[in-house]
């Protein structure tokens, strides 16, 4: 079963041409990373199979389903952390996480989900007055209330300390030994080489690259995926 289709995807804002063209394919199982510069298209094409957004033109598909035409089948299957994602500010983490667990049908213990998120000490500080670090690991702990088979991480750890960011780089991996697909927007190479089967390498809102970590890194002649990145994106040098 194929877990993510994305098909010719085209998008413009204005003038302005953000998808031309994006094709992108995820297994059942995966962990596919999306990678390119900023501007690159990477969460505008979260935002296509997330349902968020319709293109201009291509399709988007979640395990055979349309996200916005069958939206409460996808909202079952899909769990979406987004960049900056506007989470009810007066309501505390503990709230926020039985909130959102509560728009499915089945998922995760709120509680264990808090722990497993390394909140549990914040569990009832309100979303504003979190730190960055903690907004985000709230966001996340938000995007997995429905123990979702796919999930759209946009930034998982960007603003996280060492430690948090190890910490959840444990936590998705426990979560794709059970079996969860995950579609990762990052710009944090050494995120990508530890935990991405494969990337998916956006430049101006076309694929320009697509294999293995290791497959870029042999392909570009280079020692880490940091470099091949850089040659890839002609931002090398
Ligand atoms: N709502 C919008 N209105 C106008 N332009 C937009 C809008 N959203 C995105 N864009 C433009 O579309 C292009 C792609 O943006 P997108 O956010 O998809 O890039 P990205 O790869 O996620 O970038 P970043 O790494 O900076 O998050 C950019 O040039 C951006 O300025």
């Amino acid at each position: 079963m194929t877990a993510i289709e994305v098909r010719n995807l085209h998008q413009r804002y204005g003038r302005r041409t953000a998808l031309n063209g994006v094709d992108l394919t995820v297994a059942d199982g995966e962990v596919v990373g999306l990678l390119g510069r900023n501007g690159a298209g990477k969460s505008t094409t979260v935002g296509v199979i997330a349902g968020l957004l319709r293109p201009d033109r291509g399709t988007a598909r979640v395990r055979g389903l349309d996200p916005i035409a069958d939206r409460r089948e996808v909202r079952r299957l899909l769990g979406v952390q987004l960049q900056d994602a506007a989470l009810h500010p007066s309501l505390t983490v503990r709230e926020l996480v039985r909130l959102h667990r509560g728009f499915h049908a089945t998922g995760a213990d709120p509680d264990e989900l808090i722990e497993t998120l390394g909140l549990t000490g914040v569990r009832d500080t309100r979303f504003e007055n979190l730190s960055g670090g903690e907004a985000q690991r709230t966001s996340i702990a938000v995007a997995l209330t429905g123990r979702p088979r796919v999930a759209l991480l946009d930034e998982l750890t960007t603003g996280l300390d060492p430690e948090a960011r190890r910490h959840l780089w444990r936590v998705i991996t426990g979560l794709r030994a059970d079996g969860m697909t995950v579609l990762l927007v990052s710009h944090a190479m050494e995120e990508v080489e530890r935990l991405c089967d494969r990337v998916v390498l956006l430049d101006r809102g076309r694929v320009l690259a697509t294999g293995t970590p290791a497959a870029l890194i042999a392909r570009t002649g280079g020692d880490t995926l940091d470099e091949a990145f850089l040659t890839l994106t002609g931002g090398a040098g």
